[in-house]
């Protein structure tokens, strides 16, 4: 315990960086990207560490005499200490041999400071017993995570310039800021699930809500391989890895839930069970009532800092969430689809949100849903980017044509077209495929 409080710093490394850049003009180059302004304690380091820094993004040699001359033109020169402090560190330096291994010095000060300022806002945080206790476990943990991971606030306000960097570089990798659904007429409609999209698939109960959403999850862990979570508030963990596991076997999931298999069904059962064992998939069943955002995004930290970027992550189903038994169940389901689409954006990823709908649409005559049709809808429908109401024509007629046909009827889309496209859909174990094909 540091009796005097003072807060942890390294003023000779501080002082050696600043000599390093002052002495080289490749040194600048080395704690560019390590060091933030922050880093340093003094305002005076700070001070001559921006000139530096701005020099140096805009493409201009960073030595005494430029950094003496910026800090001079900028009226900043008296504050700093004058030359006087500029030719001190200077002296103090003999090289900047050194200069990434005094970065670590300063940075490890640093991130203490972080440290200690983040436990006095938690501190206070816990003292204020008007702040629901979730809430500021959630602010505790986020807080504690940013300093464990990124250590950068990604959600600062940066200048155009630099999105324009950013999109100039995606442009020329040509890379996609979206994965394809497997379902060709889907994407042509949609162009696919957008990183960053809160994506509401909504239907009736029993129209094969659950079995969509496992199919994308399965199709974008197999083809991104990227960790796909899956948050089930309606199934069992168990219930859920049996259609994950009908969808690898080719087993009737029914049979599967009831642990019922043909003995020349053992090949597939074990090619499955391996093949899907080799899947980022991850599914969380906590109890709807307890399943809150916060426990949602404490749950993606977690995967996300284990296994990294996420590629997808669903929720079955929404109106499940919170106090079935509270008044405004409209509100509360408002709040649940707002937290969702902060959450897809937080983690950069596709995030698929079931919902039901309304039993309005039974009395309509082609029975089909509409935006309007979500049950308790609150503002899911303005949250959502992108709205898929699933359709099943044999769900009301058993002669109908379009046997083994789902619609899935684009209602919201946030990027692009709305309409309606067909797939197929076998729901004994979960296959979706082209109409076309
Ligand atoms: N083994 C099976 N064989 C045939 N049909 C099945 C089988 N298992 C499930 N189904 C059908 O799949 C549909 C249920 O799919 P799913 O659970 O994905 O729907 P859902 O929209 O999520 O429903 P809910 O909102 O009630 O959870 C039902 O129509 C059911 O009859």
């Amino acid at each position: 315990m540091n009796d005097n409080h003072l807060p942890p710093t390294n003023i000779e490394a501080e002082e050696a960086i600043l000599g390093g850049i002052l002495l080289d003009p490749k040194a600048i180059t080395i704690v560019a990207d390590i060091l933030p302004v922050e880093a340093f304690s003094i305002s005076t380091h700070q001070q001559i560490y921006k000139a530096a820094l701005l020099l140096h993004h805009k493409d201009k040699q960073v030595d005494l005499m430029t950094v003496s001359t910026w800090l001079s033109d900028h009226k900043l020169l008296e504050k700093v200490g004058g030359t006087t402090k500029l030719a001190q560190l200077l002296n103090r330096t003999v090289s900047a041999v050194n200069i990434d291994r005094y970065s670590l010095l300063v940075l490890d000060k640093y991130q203490r400071r972080r440290l200690i300022a983040a436990g006095h806002e938690i501190v206070d945080l816990g003292y204020d017993t008007a702040i629901e206790l979730e809430t500021v476990f959630d602010f505790a943990e986020s807080k504690l995570f940013a300093l464990t991971t990124d250590k950068k606030d990604k959600f600062t306000t940066e200048p155009i310039n630099d999105c324009l960097a950013d999109i100039f570089n995606e442009l020329e990798q040509g890379s996609l800021p979206l994965f394809s659904t497997g379902l060709t007429d889907l994407d042509s409609l949609i162009g696919g699930l957008t990183k960053q999209d809160l994506i509401i698939v909504a239907a009736r109960p029993s129209m094969g809500k659950s079995w969509f959403a496992c199919y994308l999850a399965n199709h974008i862990a197999i083809k991104e391989k990227k960790p796909v979570v899956f948050f089930s508030a309606e199934m069992s963990r168990k219930q859920l890895t049996k259609r994950f596991l009908a969808m690898h076997t080719g087993i009737d999931s029914q049979r599967l839930m009831n642990n019922v298999i043909y003995e020349d069904e053992m090949d597939s059962l074990v090619n499955g069970l391996s093949n899907l064992a080799e899947l980022p998939i991850e599914i969380n069943d906590t109890p709807a009532e307890q399943l809150t955002p916060a426990k949602i995004r404490s749950e993606l930290r977690k995967i996300q800092s284990k296994r990294g970027e996420l590629g997808l992550v669903v929720l079955d189903y929404i109106q499940k969430l919170g106090d079935r038994a509270a008044g405004n169940r409209a509100q509360v389901i408002g709040k649940y689809s707002g937290a969702c689409k902060d959450i897809a954006k937080q983690f950069n990823v596709p995030f698929v949100v079931l919902a039901q709908i309304n039993r309005g649409v039974e009395s309509q005559s082609n029975k089909r849903p509409a935006m309007a049709s979500l049950k308790d809808s609150g503002d899911i429908e303005q949250d959502g980017d992108l709205l898929l109401m699933l359709y099943r024509d044999e769900y009301y007629k058993s002669d109908t044509e379009d046997n083994g046909v789902m619609e899935v009827i684009v209602g919201k889309n946030r990027n692009g077209a709305t309409g309606t496209c067909k797939v197929l859909f076998d729901p004994s174990v979960g296959a979706f495929c082209d109409y076309t094909s």
